[in-house]
């Protein structure tokens, strides 16, 4: 289903910043090294989420999943010195581009890289989160909003991707499509949080707590 008309999304994207001259250096290694890339956020999310981190002045930032670490550099490169980003990846393969980009500074003392499963991770994690961008597999995003809930505090922002899932979401019965429905639900059961939907992309929610 086309979501957004695609001249409306070329359009609204060219009036969109430009990604910084080293997070373009990571989408071509990325393209260079990788069969397919469609899972980098792409420039209209990362600028939402440099943005967001910058208007709330976030300090701790947890990125869930990695991929390439597009999403860990639009938001690191905005942190204040002292901030952290901890960002979970389970396939090693996506490591070898990550590092090259992770290792320069300022994002060395910034990002932490944790490789493993996240719903493994999360619980373990120590202390809130003022932001937290969850973009990793579809079908547990029930589970990780739960978690996550449990990372966040009165001011935090939860930045879900994928959110209307290529429109499979109208219809949801089974699968990714209904546990990202589910998720939806139970975000709006949530009195504690303000949600709001948008239709950018596939579907990007930004949440805040209360
Ligand atoms: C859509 S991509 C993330 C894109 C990234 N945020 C970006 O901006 O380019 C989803 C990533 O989550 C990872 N992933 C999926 N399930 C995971 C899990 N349970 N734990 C850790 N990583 C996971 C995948 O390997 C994939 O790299």
């Amino acid at each position: 289903m086309e979501l957004v008309n695609k001249r409306i999304a070329e359009y609204t994207e060219s009036f969109t910043t430009e990604e910084p001259e080293i997070v373009k250096r990571l989408i071509r290694a990325s393209e260079k090294n990788l069969e397919h890339t469609d899972m980098l956020s792409g420039r209209q999310t990362g600028l939402l989420l440099k943005l967001l981190v910058q208007i709330s002045g976030a300090k701790r930032v947890l990125d869930v999943g990695t991929f390439t670490g597009y999403s860990a550099l639009m938001m690191a490169g905005v942190l204040p010195e002292n901030g952290e980003l901890i960002t979970i990846e389970m396939n090693s393969r996506y490591r070898e581009i990550s590092d090259g980009f992770f290792s320069k500074e300022p994002y060395r003392s910034k990002i932490r890289q944790i490789m493993g499963n996240a719903l493994e991770v999360i619980p373990g994690l120590e202390g809130n989160f003022d932001l937290v961008y969850l973009d990793a597999d579809k079908i547990s995003y029930p589970e990780y909003w739960k978690m996550i809930r449990k990372k966040t505090i009165s001011g935090s922002l939860i930045v879900l991707d994928n959110m209307l899932w290529d429109g499979m979401v109208l219809n949801a019965k089974e699968g990714k499509e209904y546990a990202i429905h589910k998720t939806s639900e139970l975000i709006r059961d949530d009195d504690e949080v303000d949600q709001l939907m948008l239709p950018l992309r596939d579907g990007v929610t930004v949440v805040r707590v209360k």
